[in-house]
Order: C-alpha cells, then sequence, then structure tokens
C-alpha cells in the first residue's frame, strides 16, 4: 500500500503557490452542462476528486479536452443524459453537484443517494426542500433519487435551515432558468459560492448577492459558454500556513485571497503566528512555542471546518489548555486519535475536543482519517521526533496536488513509499 512517510526535525521554509480550490472547481465543473457548447476553466487542481467530477461529465456525454495540468474543456454541446450513478457518486459526494445543472439543462436528474461518509451522515434534505419549493418533485427507488420538474422550475423564496454550502449551490444552479426570480435567503456565503456565482453571470446569468445571506436569481432563458479561472484554494493555503506556524517557517503562500481565510489568521496571529499579509498571498513564521486558543468552526465567514484539524495539530503542541468545537460536522475528530498515537493529550466530548498541548510528538506509525486529517498528520510529522508512517493517502490526494512534492520543495523530509499491507501477510 501507498503511504507518505515524514523524517521530523527538519527545517521548513520557502515559497508555496496553492492551486485552484478543489470546493470550487468541482462545482464549476458541473455548471459547465448549463451552458452547452466549450468552455475552459484554468487555475484547475490536478487532484482525484476533480478526476471523479471529470468521468461524471462524460458519463453525461460531455467531452473532456486536458490541454495542460491546470487547463480543461470542456465541450457540454452533446450532454445528452441526466444520470450520477452510484459508482461515481459513491467516490465523491461532491457529484450531487450536477443535480442542480441538470434540473436546469434538462428539467430532471437521477442522482445516485450520495449516503454518509467518514465526517457523518451528510444528508441533502435540505437540497431537496429547497427545491421542492421551486417546483421540483422527488422520487427515490434502487437507492436513486429522481427529480423532475413537470412544469418547468418556478421561481421562490426559499429560507434555509443551515447555510448549507452544498444546497446554496445546486439551488444557484437549478434556478438558473427558471420561471421569475429566486431568492435564498440563510445562504453559506463561502468564497467558492462567490466564484460560481461569478463564472455563472458571466455565462450571462442574473444572480446578485452571492457572499450574503441572501441570494436573488433572476431567470434567464440560456447560458453561454465562457472561459474561467478557479479561485485560489484558500484551505489548501491554510494548510501550509499551518506547516509554518509548526515548524517556524517562514513560509510565503501565494495564488489565494488572503481575506478568504479571514478569522483563520486573526485566530494564528493571537496563537502567535507572525502573518505578513499581500494581495496573493501571505507570508507565515513563528518563534518558540504557539499560545492555546479556543476555536468553534462555523459556517463562513466563521473558522472554516475545513481547517480544523490542521489547526488541531497546532494546538497540540501549543503552551496551554483550549476548545475546539466542531459545528459543522458531527464526525470530525477522528484525527485526534490517530495524533494521540504521536503523543498529543486530546480528549473529546461530544462536539468538542479539549486539547492539552504537549511538549513534542514521536513518530508512529498513523492512518489518515479522512482529508484533512489526513493532511494535519503529515504536517505533525513534520515536527515529531523519527519517523512517522501516514497510510490511506487516498483521502489526502482528494484535495492536494503534489502535496509530497511541495512540502520537499520547502525542504521538509517527505516522500512516498510502498509498504505491504498488513492485512496481506496474514
Ligand atoms: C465539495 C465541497 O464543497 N465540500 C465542502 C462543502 O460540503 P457540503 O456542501 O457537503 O457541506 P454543507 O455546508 O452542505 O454541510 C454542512 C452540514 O449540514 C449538513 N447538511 C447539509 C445539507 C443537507 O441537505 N442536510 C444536512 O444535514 C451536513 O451533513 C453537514 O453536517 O461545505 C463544507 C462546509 O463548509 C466543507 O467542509 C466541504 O469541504
Ligand atoms: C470535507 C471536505 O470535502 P468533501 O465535501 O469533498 O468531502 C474537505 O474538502 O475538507
Amino acid at each position: 500500500m501507498d503511504v507518505i512517510k515524514v523524517e521530523g526535525g527538519h527545517p521548513v521554509s520557502g515559497e508555496v503557490r496553492v492551486e485552484g480550490a478543489k470546493n470550487s472547481a468541482l462545482k464549476l465543473m458541473a455548471a459547465t452542462i448549463m451552458a452547452p457548447g466549450v468552455n475552459t476553466l484554468t487555475n484547475v487542481p490536478n487532484i482525484s476528486d476533480v478526476h471523479v467530477m471529470g468521468k461524471v461529465l462524460k458519463r453525461l456525454g460531455a467531452t473532456i479536452d486536458v490541454v495542460d495540468e491546470h487547463t480543461l474543456i470542456i465541450d457540454t454541446t452533446n450532454v445528452s443524459k441526466w444520470e450520477a450513478p452510484y459508482d461515481l457518486v459513491v467516490k465523491m459526494r461532491a457529484s450531487t453537484a450536477v443535480l442542480g445543472p441538470l434540473l436546469a439543462r434538462f428539467g430532471k436528474a437521477i442522482v445516485a443517494m450520495p449516503g454518509g461518509c467518514n465526517l457523518g451522515a451528510r444528508k441533502i434534505d435540505m437540497h431537496i426542500l429547497g427545491l421542492e419549493a421551486l417546483g421540483v418533485q422527488f422520487e427515490t427507488a434502487h437507492g436513486n433519487i429522481h427529480a423532475s420538474a413537470p412544469n418547468g422550475v418556478i421561481g421562490a423564496n426559499v429560507t434555509l435551515e443551515f447555510a448549507s454550502v452544498g444546497a446554496t449551490e445546486n439551488l444557484i444552479m437549478a434556478s438558473v432558468h427558471a420561471k421569475g426570480t429566486t431568492t435564498i435567503d440563510n445562504a453559506a456565503r463561502e468564497p467558492e459560492i462567490v466564484d460560481l456565482a461569478n463564472m455563472l453571470n458571466e455565462m450571462g446569468a442574473k444572480i446578485t448577492g452571492a457572499g450574503t445571506p441572501v441570494i436573488e436569481i433572476e431567470g434567464v432563458s440560456e447560458l453561454h459558454p465562457v472561459t474561467h479561472a478557479v479561485v485560489g484554494d484558500r484551505i489548501e493555503a491554510g494548510t501550509f500556513i499551518a506547516a509554518a506556524a509548526m515548524t517556524g517557517g517562514p513560509i510565503r503562500v501565494t495564488g489565494f485571497k488572503p481575506e478568504h481565510l479571514g478569522l483563520v489568521l486573526k485566530k494564528y496571529e493571537a496563537m502567535g503566528v507572525k502573518i505578513e499579509r499581500e494581495e496573493d498571498g501571505v507570508t507565515a513564521s513563528a518563534g518558540g512555542r504557539l499560545k492555546a486558543v479556543d476555536i468553534q468552526t462555523l459556517p463562513f465567514p466563521g473558522f472554516p471546518t475545513d481547517m480544523q484539524a490542521q489547526t488541531m495539530a497546532m494546538l497540540a503542541l501549543a503552551d496551554g489548555q483550549c476548545v475546539i468545537t466542531e459545528n459543522i460536522f458531527e464526525n470530525r475528530f477522528m484525527f485526534a486519535s490517530e495524533i494521540a498515537r504521536m503523543g498529543a493529550n486530546i480528549r473529546i466530548e461530544g462536539h468538542h475536543a479539549i486539547v492539552h498541548g504537549v511538549k513534542g510528538l514521536s513518530g508512529a506509525q498513523v492512518e489518515s482519517p479522512d482529508l484533512r486529517g489526513g493532511a494535519a498528520l503529515v504536517l505533525s510529522g513534520l515536527v515529531a521526533e523519527g519517523e512517522t508512517t501516514v497510510s490511506a493517502i487516498h483521502h489526502i490526494e482528494r484535495g492536494y496536488e503534489h502535496f509530497v512534492d511541495k512540502l520537499c520543495a520547502l525542504g521538509a523530509h517527505v516522500w512516498r513509499d510502498t509498504v505491504p499491507d498488513a492485512a496481506d501477510e496474514d
């Protein structure tokens, strides 16, 4: 099995450029379904989730030309199917992002029920309730959700119970061609939603308010293909900033907007991390032990859940005790038990993690519990004494392009290796 090995204790500094955001690229790819023709996406990250979304689009009838590592030409002229099948949805939950675009283009869609994942149940009831308000009817059979809008999608006011990123995106996309105007209240405000609305507006949509809690979409009859650059990945950036905070750095991280990490940077400064902001990135460094600071995850502009594990790794070594509260996913503390194998002292009580900072970590064999937890284990390995082996690295590859190479370029001693799978030896 493939693993990432890390030898701790080497200086880590220099410059790294982040890729386009996974959480935007996937939705932008899905949105090309609504603009029949040749669309070009640039700054697309070369990660496994993007490959899966490529497969979803191809199954629907699109063709994709990979011009270079970060540029995709997606021709959606001949999209003629409206089904996102189980084998792909099960690989990547974000495949459900085609629901809105398929409804907009065909007035119908079949999407396999996504089921839970290692972060929790991850239901799509809010997507369904919102779309029902727009006149979409749902039936479930044989593990598939069948959606249809027999009278077309009809503009309406929708108030989301929670500012769900995925529900906001599906509602925006489904209502682009709706009759009349749709208002989404309590909409998610993440930068990736703004990126999606910007691209749709470039295609000819009429969306206002993206990035605020109230988004208004005036239905238009058609969209035209465009060329669009994916917004920089604030979470990849945050991960390298956490690496600088743990190792001392300095690391200059470019390719993203510092305001997209507003609260993360403020919290890191409160911990003692020095952050120098520029238009397109930051330089992060730290001298000595970080201070313990409480964190709670919330929808944007709150502290992102996708930075929780990396921040827990920082706090595991900080001076003092603090509480991390996870408000988004019910099961996002699995990283805690893995970093405990390296000597961290973390107690979980419901959706709170009580972190007692320790003076050092020791390298160990650990398993990525999920995407960000896996990255956080590699960061922990950078400062642990001895060697750390991180398994289940397919999680990391879902969202980080060339993670090992980028860390090596910063001076870290990190490499991929293949080790015998214990299960195969029995
Ligand atoms: C591909 C992508 O963009 N993924 C991001 C997206 O996920 P995703 O779009 O799935 O996240 P949501 O904001 O929708 O989910 C937030 C919470 O609401 C729950 N929920 C959501 C919808 C619903 O219909 N019912 C329901 O109960 C989810 O289970 C979760 O507990 O936003 C999350 C929150 O910022 C990020 O961590 C993910 O990285
Ligand atoms: C939870 C994440 O992604 P997904 O929604 O694709 O699982 C993430 O990016 O950290």
